[in-house]
């Protein structure tokens, strides 16, 4: 289907801005994003900005699928009213959020292997395939993961799972929120959302959650990173704690403005694709 071949390329293009984020979030030899790309393109040439993409692609229809589809059965339960009901009887707002909440609290858990191996390939910086040079730790996706399970343990590959759960608990919340805020504001009453409103009112559900996310995004990137070589952080709060110290309260925002310029597109088609599967299914 076209919206799906869409999703993917919504992913493909928005992954170098995933990256350069990463980046910018859990190492110190960058000065800023155009630094950061001048660097990648220099030292790995443009594939170093699709690191770690596979994963992300591959697990991406399972992710959304718990999130959107805990969402819309927690909405179910809560309103009593099915999908073809919900135009004409809005859900209050109160619901809306509580059911993001349980949406991206369960997401977070499917979430979390791949994310911890995406961070983890994206933060390789060796150029790939040189002949003489020395090979990056890990080979590709599955050889991280294996290498993850027998360095660290099963436990290994959920590094960070803590912080990514309270990163999208109440974010998610204020995705949907800030989408069905937009969507109603701009629709007339009883009707269905154009197209234009959705991908305009997804985009900003999107900008507005990663915004939320972001000092949480920050530390949960560090966990994941943490353990590589040796332990820095004994926990979360550490992280922070000695991530303010050393850097400031603006570490909390690291990468939030190349971050926003992903979030856009990549929401945009995500949240067209619900409202288009909802309308054939619902
Ligand atoms: C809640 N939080 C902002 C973390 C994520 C919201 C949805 C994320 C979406 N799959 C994307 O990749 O942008």
């Amino acid at each position: 289907h076209p919206l799906v071949t869409t999703g993917a390329l919504g992913l493909v293009l928005g992954h170098p801005f995933d990256t350069v984020k990463v980046r910018l979030q859990t190492q110190t030899t960058y000065r800023g994003i155009v630094d950061c790309m001048v660097k990648i393109y220099r030292h790995e040439s443009l594939l170093g900005f699709f690191k770690g993409m596979s994963f992300p692609i591959a697990s991406t229809a399972v992710v959304n699928s718990v999130l959107f589809g805990v969402y819309s059965n927690t909405l179910l339960v809560l309103t009593a009213t099915s999908h073809q009901e919900r135009r004409a009887q809005p859900p209050s707002y109160t619901h809306i959020f509580l059911a993001g909440c349980t949406g991206g609290f369960l997401q977070a858990y499917c979430l979390a292997p791949f994310d911890l191996i995406k961070v983890r390939l994206q933060n390789q910086t060796e150029p790939r395939a040189q002949p003489g040079s020395p090979p990056p730790r890990y080979q590709g996706p599955v050889h991280c993961a294996a290498s993850i399970f027998r360095e660290e343990g099963p436990r290994g590959l959920f590094r960070g799972a803590w912080a990514l759960t309270l990163r999208d608990t109440p974010t998610v919340g204020i995705y949907f929120i800030t989408y069905e805020g937009l969507c109603r504001q701009y629709t007339p009453e009883g009707q269905n959302p154009s197209s234009a409103t959705v991908l305009v009112a997804g985009g900003f559900a999107g900008i507005a959650s990663w915004v939320a996310a972001t000092p949480l995004d920050v530390i949960k990137s560090r966990m994941q990173m943490d353990g590589l070589r040796r332990r820095v952080y004994q926990g979360m709060l550490d992280c922070m704690v000695s991530s303010v110290r050393q850097e400031g309260l603006g570490v909390f925002f690291r990468g939030v403005t190349i971050n926003s310029a992903r979030a856009f597109p990549v929401n945009a088609v995500t949240f067209l694709s619900y409202e288009y599967l909802l309308r054939w299914w619902g």
